[in-house]
Order: structure tokens, then sequence, then C-alpha cells
């Protein structure tokens, strides 16, 4: 398994005071007449692993596209750090993300792929290998794409992802495709990054998962915050974060 660290030297302590949060106030997106993001607020913590929860269509992948400036929001902000992503000075070494259905050049390979957004991005190419190995490719850094597994193309949309060295990680549905093993590295690989002091958002709808893996939780419904809150407190001596879930959704419904 690969080490901890998605760097050759990864920040130190006191670096955490530097990580930047993902604070998003009073963010909405209507799409016509579909209110897809509703006046949402909230903030992801450096140092943490937070997990973003909804019922399908809640608004979650809308949210995190406007985060990461690929969205235009109807009205109010999302900044990391102090600003929108679109006027980020080092956005690549900032922040890093994993969205949904992720398009890979199927004739390829993953080696290929990753030295093509290294030229695009100005990153060392010496890169390209290290995020494979971190990623556990390494062995299928030769192969073409088009024959990837599910898991494997997550697994190099991850390595894509990390390949500015990132301090904020953002990550739709990660676990989507990943046999029990993959899921179980994934856990491993996104409490480190938090344990280094990065900030992490993931969605999921993998709620077993989700519970072993975040340090937070926002749960939205119809666009809207349901609620946010350690885990701890919003499962408490509940039975489970399933059963909390669905009880905090009837609520709000
Ligand atoms: N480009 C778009 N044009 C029109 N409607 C959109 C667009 N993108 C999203 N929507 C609508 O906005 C709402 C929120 O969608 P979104 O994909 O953000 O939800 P989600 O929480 O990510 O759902 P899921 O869990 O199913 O992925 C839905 O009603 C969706 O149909």
């Amino acid at each position: 398994m690969p080490t901890p660290g998605i760097t050759t030297s990864p920040p130190g302590p006191g670096d955490s005071l530097r990580m930047p949060a993902i604070t998003v106030t009073h963010l909405s997106k209507s799409f016509g007449r579909v209110r897809a993001v509703e006046d949402l607020s909230f903030t992801v913590e450096p140092g943490r692993v937070t997990g973003f929860l909804g019922p399908n269509g809640a608004g979650k992948t809308t949210t995190l596209r406007m985060i990461l400036g690929l969205v235009e929001p109807t009205s109010g902000t999302a900044v990391i750090g102090d600003r929108p992503y679109t006027r980020l000075s080092a956005p690549i070494a900032t922040a890093g993300a994993v969205l949904e259905a992720t398009a890979f050049h199927p004739g390829r390979t993953a080696r290929i792929h990753l030295l093509a957004l290294c030229t695009a991005a100005g990153i060392p190419l010496g890169r390209a290998d290290q995020v494979l190995k971190v990623v556990d490719l390494a062995d299928a850094a030769d192969r073409r794409v088009g024959g990837f597994s599910l898991g494997m193309r997550q697994r190099l949309a991850l390595a894509s992802a990390l390949l500015g060295d990132p301090l904020v990680l953002i990550l739709d549905e990660p676990a989507n495709g990943l046999d029990p093993a993959g899921i179980h590295w994934l856990r491993g690989f996104l409490r480190d990054l938090a344990a280094e002091g990065r900030t992490v958002l993931l969605s999921s709808h993998l709620l077993a998962e989700m519970e072993q893996t975040a340090d937070d939780l926002i749960i939205i419904n119809g666009g809207r915050l349901v609620t946010e809150g350690t885990v701890d407190e919003l499962v408490g001596a509940r039975a489970g974060l399933e059963q909390t879930y669905l009880e905090l959704l009837k609520e709000t419904r």
C-alpha cells in the first residue's frame, strides 16, 4: 500500500494554520425553474474529513461545482481560503477535485494521461509516476485507460486531482465503483490527508462508510441545509448514521 502522504514533503503541523477552509455563504443556484441550491451556508474545516450528504437531486454536485468555479452561482459565494476558486493565485496547488463522470481518453495509458495533465498545468513530469504510486496504480501505468475497471478509473481520477499536491481535496462520490478493499484504502487515504492538515470534502451515499471516514457532516435536502456538525454530535446516542440521516430527512420534508 502507498505511504499516506501525497507529497515528498508533507506539510508540517505548523502549516495547518495556512490550510484553507471552504466557506459557502448564502449560496443559491437555479437552473430555469429548478432551484438546485437555496441559501446554503456552511464551513469545511482544514485538518478534517467532511462528508457531504443528501438524497438524489439534493444539490450536492451543483454545490461542489460552484465551489470549483464550474457553475456560476445565482447568488451567494463559495470561497476557498479567502477567495473564489477562479481567483486563486495557484488553483492547482490549492484545490484538487474528482467529479462524477470523469472522462478519460480511452486510447491513452494512465501515465500518458497524467503526463498530459502535468504538461498542461506546468507540473514537473516526475509527479505523474509519484501519484500513480500513491493511488496504487503503478503496475497499470502503461495500460490503456479504455480497459480500466470503474475502480481503476476512480483511482486515476484521484491521481489526477493529486498532481498539484493540493491543500484542499473535493471529491464527488469517490467510492463509486471501488471494491471493499478499495473503499478501505480510500478511507485510510483520506484520513491521512486530513491528518496532514488538508481540507477534505466528499459527497457519498454510503452512510456506513461515511460514518467511519468523516469527522464532520453537512446534510442537505432540496438544496437547503438540513444540519451540519461533527459525526459524534449528529449521530450521538442514536443507532448509527443511517437512522439519524433518515430521521433528519423525514423531519425536513
Ligand atoms: N445543468 C443543469 N441543468 C438543469 N438542471 C440541473 C443541472 N444540474 C443539476 N440540475 C438539477 O439540480 C438539482 C440538483 O442536482 P445535483 O446533481 O446537484 O444533485 P445531487 O445531490 O448531486 O444528486 P445525486 O445524489 O443524484 O448525484 C436536480 O434537480 C437536477 O436535476
